[in-house]
């Protein structure tokens, strides 16, 4: 059986733990699929390179209220779809041969799991055993608990985000069961490319867990672009002799069916702890199935470590990477490669973005959890229509909500839904994170007139304290 110093499972964040200070090490790296994980591969990346043309389309027809108009678009779908894989497969294939031409490095191709202490059986045959072992294994979407939904079936019509976006054709109707990040992203895409989209939500609102108003005002606009039912559950599927599909649900007002060519299953994701068969390995699981790390990404076994959606609840790029970061330099450490003390995960202010149309944009607890632990706050919201750059864009809806301390006089949380609120917050996270002055925020630092971070500005001075 072979063995080596370090074997990760995976290549998402997995594979950025292979920094300098481990290298010469005898590593290995067991990877299923496509080198480069979800995020590269089948998530944040091509998602976005989806939403850029779908927001252009969005902008032209909304531009009327600026005095312009465009004729209606046109949409070559193979050709947005072969300019992202096109960028992305090389990436992916690239990463793969470069760590195979690494001589300290091998590569296994194949689905690991865990069969004992620190040792791993590869579907391809044989076992592998480590020293040491970090599982990065990260999440899969979920199924649905309605019969002829459980598993995804792309042959059928019956597509996760996994395979939604290397669609040959367009179809001309789309049923997207689920509201949060994955199903308004795409539920963005596909209907301004020109697809009918159904998306079904079995909550009041989508993006139930942002903000209240965020999640309304979303709610509200997206329901002025597609088909939106909320409060609304699948009861059962069919599929028709003609190849397309039937979705029986029941909302509030009462039973109907949905016809769609494309069902595509956005109801979350699900760590992979359990297909690795961690506990073979001795690595405790938590209930909802993620694998149990300290704030040094430990496992419960010696010389195991976890990182990414596997271990996390956060489930974001992001997080997984920067747990990669205090991964690897955690291993350094046990190597003896580093003499230092082991790193701890920051999880303080750990922000999210939907990129839908508008953007939201978020960290922090909402008024309703500050209020339901008892946290005092003081909070603020700022329209973007209230300032120049929002007049400029004829904003109607956008704002952002400021919570913070009226104690620390510190951020505590920013909200937000409107044109680049990923970028609009970003100031707030540093201010946040480096535990910085409401005040000296404001005032410390000159804010580019006119620009859409004065939302920023103006929602920081608007924060009254005692
Ligand atoms: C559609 C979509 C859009 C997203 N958009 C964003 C976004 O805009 N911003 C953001 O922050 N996050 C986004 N995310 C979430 C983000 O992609 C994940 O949080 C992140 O990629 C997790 O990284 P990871 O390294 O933990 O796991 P992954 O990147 O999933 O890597 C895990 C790897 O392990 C491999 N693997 C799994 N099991 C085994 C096994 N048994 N044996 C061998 N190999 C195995 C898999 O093939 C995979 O390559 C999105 C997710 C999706 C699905
Ligand atoms: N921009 C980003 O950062 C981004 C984009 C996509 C995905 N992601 C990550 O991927 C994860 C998974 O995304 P997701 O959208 O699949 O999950 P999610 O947890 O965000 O949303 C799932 C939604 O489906 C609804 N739902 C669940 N079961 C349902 C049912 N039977 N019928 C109708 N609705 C149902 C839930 O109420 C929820 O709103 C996210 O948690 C996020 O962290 C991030």
């Amino acid at each position: 059986m072979p063995h080596h110093n370090l074997l990760i499972i995976g290549t998402g964040s997995g594979n950025s733990v292979i920094t300098p200070e481990l290298e010469g090490l005898d590593i290995a790296i067991v990877e299923e699929g496509r080198f480069g994980g979800t995020c590269l591969n089948v998530g944040c990346i091509p998602t976005k390179m989806y939403v850029l043309p779908a927001d252009r389309i969005v902008e032209a027809r909304e531009s009327d209220r600026l005095g312009v108009t465009f004729p209606k678009p046109t949409v070559n779908w193979p050709a947005i779809r072969d300019r992202i894989f096109g960028r992305i497969d090389p990436i992916a294939s690239g990463g793969e041969a470069y760590r195979r031409s690494q001589d300290f490095v091998t590569v296994y191709a194949a689905t690991a799991r865990f069969v004992g202490d620190r040792t791993v059986a590869l579907s391809t045959g044989g076992q592998v055993s480590a020293d040491r072992i970090v599982v990065a294994a990260g999440s899969r979407a979920n199924g649905l608990p309605v019969d002829g939904l459980r598993e995804p079936d792309p042959s059928r019509g019956l597509h996760t985000s996994d395979t939604i976006m290397r669609l040959d054709t367009l179809p001309k109707r789309m049923a997207i069961v689920g509201g949060g990040f994955v199903g308004c992203e795409f539920a963005h895409v596909f209907s301004a490319l020109g697809v009918e989209v159904t998306q079904i939500q079995r909550s009041a609102t989508v993006l139930s867990k942002e903000e209240a108003e965020v999640a309304k005002r979303y709610t509200a606009l997206a329901g002025e672009r597609y088909d939106l039912r909320v409060s609304t559950g699948v009861n059962a599927a069919h599929r028709t002799e003609a190849g397309t599909w039937q979705l029986e649900v029941t909302g509030p007002q009462g039973r109907a069916t949905i016809d769609a060519d494309v069902v595509l299953l956005a109801t979350g994701r699900v760590p992979n702890g359990d297909r690795l068969d961690v506990t073979a390995g001795g690595i405790a699981l938590d209930e909802e199935g993620h694998v149990v790390v300290d704030a040094q990404q430990r496992t419960s076994v010696e010389g195991v470590w976890a990182l990414g959606d596997v271990s996390s609840h956060w489930q974001l790029k992001h997080v997984a990477n920067h747990e990669a970061r205090v991964v690897a330099h955690n291993l350094a450490v046990a190597f003896g490669r580093l003499d230092a003390a082991p790193q701890e995960s920051d999880h303080r202010f750990v922000p999210h973005a939907v990129f839908g149309h508008p953007q939201v944009a978020a960290f922090g607890p909402t008024a309703a959890e500050l209020e339901a632990s008892g946290t005092a706050y003081v909070t603020k919201t700022q329209r973007y229509g209230d300032i120049a750059y929002g007049w400029a864009l004829e904003d109607v809806g956008g704002f952002l909500t400021v919570h913070a301390s009226p104690v620390t006089r510190r951020v505590l949380a920013a909200h937000c839904i409107g044109p680049q609120a990923s970028t609009v917050i970003q100031p707030l996270i540093q201010a946040a994170s480096f535990g910085q002055d409401v005040h000296e925020v404001a005032r410390g630092q000159y804010w580019i007139h006119p620009a859409l971070s004065e939302v920023v500005e103006n929602a920081l001075l608007g924060l009254e304290f005692d």
